[in-house]
């Protein structure tokens, strides 16, 4: 049906010549979120079968909160993780099986666990601040013989010169590639490339630099070729955005805007364009969108794993998910504290109340 992608950008003009980036596909992790992690073995084989087959180089499968996430206060899987890990490992032929932990909501174990199972990539997040809790974790997994990737998450919290210190102690600890992490999509442009470009100046050879977007903001496509152009190799995202908030970078428009500036991915841009539409879609609950809840994130720099904890609470209490959301932002609010997502909630109702005469 459609012509071939080589065929169509014969005629597009290289911005720069021969620069290579390596992408993440993260619809079976973070799009775990929007799926309350409900994702089935059948969906995983389906999804990893043509991401594979467009050429992924690597797919991120784990509970959206990682190793271990699967709990009352994330919420409970469908599936084992382990399980899913291993059906993506068996499913793949050429892409490499990423996982994703948090120090104390996974444990070693976990990463033991999924190595057993055929996992290659070990990505280890902490807050932004708090990079020493992954020192050990980055020393099992190069023990191990795994590939280690580092996410500084709520990245837009501190500034460049924070940020480079905060790899500097993930790179020593055995660290290969660390993320700036927009986990709240709040990041605008400059804001990622002088992050990258500290983390880039603090590391050099040391290890690669890479970026996760999302949408909350509509600006993670360009975003990411912000984080390329200040030297980020590695870039995350997800087709058809398939993310917490907003959704992440969404991979086929991203590869589309990456061969149009002659950025190369190894991906076929047809052929992911088929899968979002075709395999992702039909196994998402709905799209990600940028609607009110989700930019409010963005605007406030609020955690975009909270959405769905906020419309739940938001429901039960009669209050607006984007206020609960916005004051999440303002509290400064870092993964882990979904619990006062409830705090705000009630307090949102008493006011409420006491403004109805309740
Ligand atoms: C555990 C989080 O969902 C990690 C992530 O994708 C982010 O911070 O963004
Ligand atoms: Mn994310």
């Amino acid at each position: 049906m459609f012509a071939n992608s080589t065929d169509l950008m014969a005629g597009a003009r290289k911005y720069s010549d021969a620069l290579h980036i390596r992408i993440t596909d993260s619809s079976l992790r973070d799009g775990s979120h929007h799926k309350r992690h409900q994702f089935t073995e059948q969906e995983v084989r389906d999804i990893v079968g043509a991401l594979d087959g467009a050429g992924v180089p690597v797919i991120e499968v784990t509970h959206g909160d990682g190793l271990g996430g699967s709990s009352f206060n994330y919420g409970f899987s469908k599936t084992p993780e382990q399980q899913l890990i291993k059906a993506a490992v068996e499913t793949a032929t050429t892409a490499k099986i990423a996982f994703l932990m948090l120090p104390g909501l996974g444990v070693k174990d976990d990463i033991r666990a999924a190595q057993d199972g055929g996992a290659q990539i070990c990505r280890i997040a902490t807050h932004c601040t708090e990079a020493d809790v992954s020192i050990q974790h980055f020393g099992l997994a190069r023990e191990l013989g795994l590939e280690t990737v580092g996410f500084l998450m709520m990245s837009h919290s501190q500034p460049p010169e924070v940020l480079a210190r905060q790899a500097r102690i993930m790179a020593d600890a055995g660290c290969q590639c660390v993320y700036v992490v927009d986990s709240a999509g709040a990041l605008v442009l400059e804001q990622v490339s002088d992050r990258v470009a500290a983390l880039k100046d603090e590391l050099g050879d040391d290890a690669q630099i890479g970026f996760h977007g999302h949408e909350n903001l509509d600006i993670a496509v360009a975003n990411s070729i912000a984080a390329v152009r200040a030297g980020a190799q590695q870039i995350d995202g997800s087709v058809r955005r398939f993310g917490a908030g907003a959704g992440n970078t969404p991979v086929e428009a991203f590869v589309g805007v990456c061969d149009k500036l002659g950025i190369s991915t190894g991906v076929d841009f047809m052929k992911i364009a088929d899968a979002a539409q075709d395999v992702v879609r039909p196994v998402m609950p709905s799209e990600c969108l940028v609607d009110r809840p989700a930019m409010m994130m963005g605007y406030a720099g609020c955690y975009s794993s909270f959405l769905k904890h906020a419309e739940g609470h938001a429901e039960k209490y009669g209050v607006s998910a984007a206020e609960i959301l916005l004051e999440a932002g303002a509290r400064k609010l870092v993964g882990g504290q979904e619990d006062q997502l409830i705090d705000i909630a009630l307090e949102l109702k008493k006011k409420q109340d006491a403004n109805a005469g309740v």
